[in-house]
């Protein structure tokens, strides 16, 4: 049976939401078993949530797409029947938004609109690592269902057979050896990067802009079927302080499978170290990250390369621009904005610049409100955003789809959390595309940024290709 779908339009019938508390299975077990459309979400200070199924989808499109789907959103929670006994399992929505306005759900990325968010049949939300030092190995498990049928005794049984499966689980397998990569193929040669970063860099020099951010794609072609929870697993061990996700396609894909479960589902994933936003009452948190180095082979070269960093003007300038735009964008909702200081972030294969922003609200803005006045920030456009859309446009000869986008969840009260999707991929089984992009400012070189692109491929890049 087809979900119920909105668009801004009637769902037909109340949301009835039943949670209870199991022996948490492996994530990694759980995400494998789940039905499609599958969701993954870990951030380092809050419940991972692994989720499959589409008790309702919400779409929106065009510039009126953040508020499309709020409206979605709102009228699917207000005849809501949550019964769900925690803070943790109430239900919540997942999903994210493509990276321009005007995207069209085409090509690679057909099955990805403009605005997509789903409110799971099935939801695993397991208490994070801090409980878990504690000893608390439980999860919550949620059954959400929608529409005429959706009764309180027809969740509930649900609930029941899902709570046996889950519990019974069998032990997970070894995590899979990345499948390897057959063949790869580059968006952009060297000689056009380098003219579409010069054009670039002439006409910042012009004063038509400040700054732009430009990137690449890579095509792979696997050598053996990729595992999405495998995948996520092996990040989540290398990168444990980025936010990981997993974003699958409700509709027809490119691939033309229909059936959630097909192995040619595309899924879009990452481990991002950029969070957009997260509000949780009148309370914001956000941060710039812009300035990247490499990582050192010894202590004192990796610390030679961040004081390199710390010092630079170039990468100093270009933080400045997406810390100042943070601010700028926050301050008409905010009744005070405040700035940590700037330091140098280190990732297993990279370094950036980082300047944690927080900010009070003056009213209770929704979640998406704050996601819509702050991306694209200059950390993946540019600045000022309509130039910088518009040498992206003429530069880059693919499609960024959800790449460089928000993803995260939303709940009933307008609290949520969004990471912008950088470090990511969109795969099917047997390709995956790998997305990077580099910020150019006046006195940016073409070669320095080519060789940050290669860098920031790593993180996913390690994850398919087979240890020499
Ligand atoms: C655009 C990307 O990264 C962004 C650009 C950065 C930069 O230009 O230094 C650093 C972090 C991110 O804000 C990417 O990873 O694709």
């Amino acid at each position: 049976m087809e979900p119920p779908q909105s668009e801004g339009a009637t769902l037909g019938g109340a949301l009835v939401s039943r949670a209870v508390r199991i022996q948490a299975p492996s994530m990694r077990a759980a995400l494998a078993a789940l039905d499609g459309p599958r969701t993954a979400w870990t951030a380092p200070d809050e419940p991972s949530v692994v989720a499959g199924g589409a008790a309702a989808t919400l779409t929106g499109d065009g510039p009126d797409r953040f508020t499309e789907v709020r409206a979605a959103a709102e009228e699917l929670f207000a005849a809501d029947d949550a019964d769900v006994g925690a803070d943790a399992a109430r239900p919540r929505l997942f999903g994210g938004f493509a990276f321009h306005g005007d995207h069209r759900a085409e090509g690679t990325w057909t099955g990805f609109p403009a605005a997509g968010f789903v409110l799971p049949q099935v939801q695993l939300t397991f208490a994070g690592a801090s409980a878990a030092r504690n000893g608390d190995t439980s999860a919550w498990l949620t059954v959400n269902a929608v529409g005429s049928e959706a009764t309180p005794e027809a969740v509930e049984a649900r609930l029941e057979r899902e709570r046996e499966r889950f519990e019974s689980l069998p032990e997970p397998s070894p995590v899979a050896a990345p499948p390897g990569v057959v063949s790869r193929e580059r968006t952009t040669g060297l000689e056009e990067w380098r003219e579409g970063v010069r054009a670039a860099i002439r006409r910042i020099r012009a004063g038509e802009l400040r700054k732009v951010v430009l990137a690449q794609a890579l095509r792979c072609d696997l050598a053996a079927d990729l595992s999405v929870p495998d995948t996520l697993s092996r990040l989540g061990e290398r990168y444990p302080d980025c936010h990981r996700f997993l974003v699958e396609p409700t509709g027809p894909t490119a691939a033309g499978a229909t059936n959630c479960d097909s192995p040619e589902r595309p899924a879009f994933f990452g481990a991002t170290p950029e969070i957009l936003v997260s509000r949780r009452g009148r309370t914001v948190h956000t941060g710039a990250l812009a300035g990247t180095t490499g990582r050192g082979d010894t202590p004192a070269e990796d610390e030679w390369l961040a004081e390199e960093l710390r010092t630079s003007e170039k990468d100093i300038h270009e933080h400045e621009i997406v810390a100042d735009a943070i601010r700028d964008q926050l301050a008409p909702l905010a009744s005070s904005v405040s700035t940590g200081d700037r330091t140098v972030r280190r990732l297993a294969t990279v370094q950036h610049l980082w300047t944690p922003i927080s900010a009070e609200l003056a009213d209770d803005e929704h979640v998406l409100s704050l996601v819509e006045a702050l991306h694209p920030t200059p950390a993946v456009g540019g600045l000022p955003p309509e130039k910088a859309l518009a040498t992206i446009r003429d530069t880059e000869p693919f499609d960024r789809g959800w790449y460089a986008s928000p993803v995260g969840w939303f709940d009933a009260a307008g609290n949520g959390s969004f990471a912008v999707a950088l470090r990511s991929a969109l795969a099917t089984r047997r390709t995956a595309t790998l997305f990077a992009g580099v910020g150019v400012v006046a006195d940016s070189d073409p070669d320095r940024e080519w060789d940050e692109v290669q860098l920031k491929y790593r993180p996913i890049l390690d994850e398919l290709e087979r240890p020499q």
